[in-house]
């Protein structure tokens, strides 16, 4: 799509960067592709309910661990293990890091976990902070599929000042640093937006995270 605006690469707030276009047609098809393998069951597309009976609007499926409320936990609400967390995505999240903030942070960085959240025409997400991860490493968001808003708020409070920006289809966005721990959440899709050629219906994100909890030791 044709911006009216240029969309230039941004640090939206200290830590927070924002690269439009980051990935390129054939890699979205790539991930878009991923996200269709892990979303099918065992342990594939899942509607987490909250303890008060409330039910998010996104559909999600983890790999590494997944959240349950209000923790890191390595099986479903239904009982079967998480899928893994494939090395490709670990490479592809230190290689956004690296272009966030420089190749040595890149290196350093060592994802165990990701969430994939599935928005249909009528999700949003609320505004909320990524506290369930031990430790401060920076999370990772690859956008697919539909144009978003995505309001990236303060540290302090769930409330203004915030920045609202559009995440597109292809659209990298790292937080960490001073904006690691800062509320954000997605008010709103504009349906229909994603590019023709990917044929989603809805957006996907992914978030990429270093979860920092010890876990036992798989396949033993
Ligand atoms: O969908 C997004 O862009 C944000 C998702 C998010 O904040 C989360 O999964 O914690
Ligand atoms: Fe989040």
């Amino acid at each position: 799509m044709s911006a009216l605006f240029p969309r230039e690469r941004r640090e939206v707030a200290p830590g927070a960067l924002h690269v439009p276009g980051w990935l390129d047609d054939a890699e979205q098809a790539r991930l878009l592709a991923a996200c269709r393998a892990w979303a099918r069951p065992p342990a594939g597309l899942e509607t987490v309910v909250l303890p008060g009976g409330g039910v998010m609007s996104v559909r999600s499926v983890s790999l590494g661990l997944t959240w349950q409320p209000y923790h890191y936990v390595p099986v479903t609400a239904a009982g079967e293990p998480v899928k893994p967390f494939p090395d490709w995505l670990g490479a592809l999240g230190r290689r956004a890091v690296a272009e966030a903030y420089g190749p040595a942070a890149g290196e350093a960085y060592a994802p165990d976990m990701a969430l994939v959240n599935f928005y249909d025409d009528r999700a949003r997400m609320g505004l909320h902070q990524d506290r369930y991860e031990a430790g401060s490493e920076p999370v990772v968001s690859l956008s697919l599929g539909d144009t978003c808003v995505f309001r990236l708020g303060n540290t302090e409070t769930r409330t203004r000042p915030w920045t609202d920006l559009e995440l597109e289809s292809g659209d990298l966005f790292v937080f960490g640093g001073p904006s690691r721990f800062a509320y954000h959440g997605v008010p709103k899709t504009y349906p229909g937006t994603g590019p023709a050629g990917l044929g989603l219906k809805g957006r996907l994100n992914i978030t990429i995270r270093v979860s920092g909890l010890a876990r036992p030791p798989q396949n033993e």
